[in-house]
């Protein structure tokens, strides 16, 4: 079944996630994709995949995808946040990965936990069902 990902990282770790998404291509081809702007311009370009681009993070991109998950819109967030730097939007990006709690979505922040979910047989086929909360 066709799942919307998400794809984001900071400045410093966009090569990390270039890279990565390099090695799943075939996987991630499969897939509705979206991101933050300048990671998704990026990935358009080093990829040729169609990838649907949000706002630059500091200017609301985070929240937008906050708000894919909160409709349950979004099936998977590949978030490689940089724990060695500040970002302006440090509230915007703790409130994503606030969401990911909430609404029990696989979220990967590291490429090791990020290749374990895109090969995971849970990911790949149809039956698995997350539980949301009821709310
Ligand atoms: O800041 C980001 C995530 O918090 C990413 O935004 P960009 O993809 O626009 O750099």
């Amino acid at each position: 079944m066709q799942k919307t990902i998400a794809l984001v990282a900071h400045d410093h770790k966009k090569p990390d996630l270039i890279k990565w998404a390099l090695s799943h291509k075939a996987e991630l081809c499969k897939h509705k994709l979206v991101a933050t702007g300048t990671t998704g311009g990026l990935l358009q370009k080093e990829l040729n995949l169609d990838i649907h681009r949000f706002k630059s993070g500091p200017l609301g991109g985070d929240q937008q995808i906050g708000a894919l998950i909160a409709e349950q819109k979004l099936d998977c967030l590949i978030f490689f946040w940089d724990p060695l730097n500040p970002a302006p939007h440090d509230p915007d990006v703790k409130a994503l990965l606030r969401l990911c709690s909430v609404w029990n979505l696989p979220v990967a922040c590291t490429t090791s936990t990020a290749d374990m979910i895109v090969t995971s047989p849970l990911f790949i086929g149809d039956d698995y069902q997350r539980d949301i909360p009821d709310l």
